[in-house]
């Protein structure tokens, strides 16, 4: 595996190194060992699939709130999507900054998105199918989301949004007092 750091630290793109013969390839996608030497998780609680039937389905901008440490290992297991993360950190140098990344089911690719971090990505493909693995159970009570075209974070989605929750669409716009609020690791 190739752990690549992004502009946000913590949050890195996981690349497979695929050992390759005449029936195709195997590749290792996560090692508690190597996640461990890398400062990143050693073990996962919950593991999910979403299924995506259009293209331009939109799901997010999500977060887990204090005192959730969820963090995520995320894949396309077939299609491909534009993941975005956001970082919520209080007292992180790239606060509310975000950075966006092709997650393809053909390059194998993941992303480990840290605790305190919004999330969400826009499908390229119809049928996009994403695998989660969590380093904190889901609590319904913490959840929260920012809206995906909040001016406050000017992401630049590439596909008119097809399909979209309601509650994704109308979070109120983005404060960043509250926010600091919301992840404040003290909560
Ligand atoms: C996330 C989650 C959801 N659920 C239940 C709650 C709802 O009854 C149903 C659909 O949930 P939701 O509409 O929140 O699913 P998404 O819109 O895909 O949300 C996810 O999409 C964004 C992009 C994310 O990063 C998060 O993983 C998550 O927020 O599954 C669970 O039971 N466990 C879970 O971990």
């Amino acid at each position: 595996m190739k752990i690549i750091p992004t502009a946000l630290a913590g949050a890195v793109e996981i690349q497979i190194d695929p050992i390759s013969d005449e029936r195709g390839f195997f590749a290792r996608t996560w090692c508690s060992q190597t996640f461990q030497q890398h400062g990143l998780p050693s073990e996962f609680v919950q593991t999910s699939v979403c299924h995506n039937k259009l293209a331009g389905t939109l799901r997010g901008m999500h977060f887990q709130r204090s005192p959730s440490t969820e963090g995520k290992l995320i894949r396309c297991e077939h299609g491909k999507v534009l993941d975005v993360v956001i970082d919520c950190r209080p007292s992180s140098n790239t606060f509310c900054q975000h950075i966006s990344i092709e997650l393809d089911s053909q390059q194998f690719n993941a992303l480990y998105v840290p605790p305190g971090f919004a999330h969400g990505y826009q499908t390229l493909t119809d049928n996009a199918v994403m695998h989660y693995m969590m380093t904190d159970v889901f609590s319904p009570e913490l959840a929260g989301g920012f809206r995906y075209n909040d001016p406050a974070f000017a992401i630049n989605w590439p596909l008119p949004v097809s399909q979209i929750a309601g509650r994704d669409s109308q979070y109120a716009d983005f404060d960043a007092v509250l926010c600091q609020q919301l992840f404040n690791e003290e909560n």
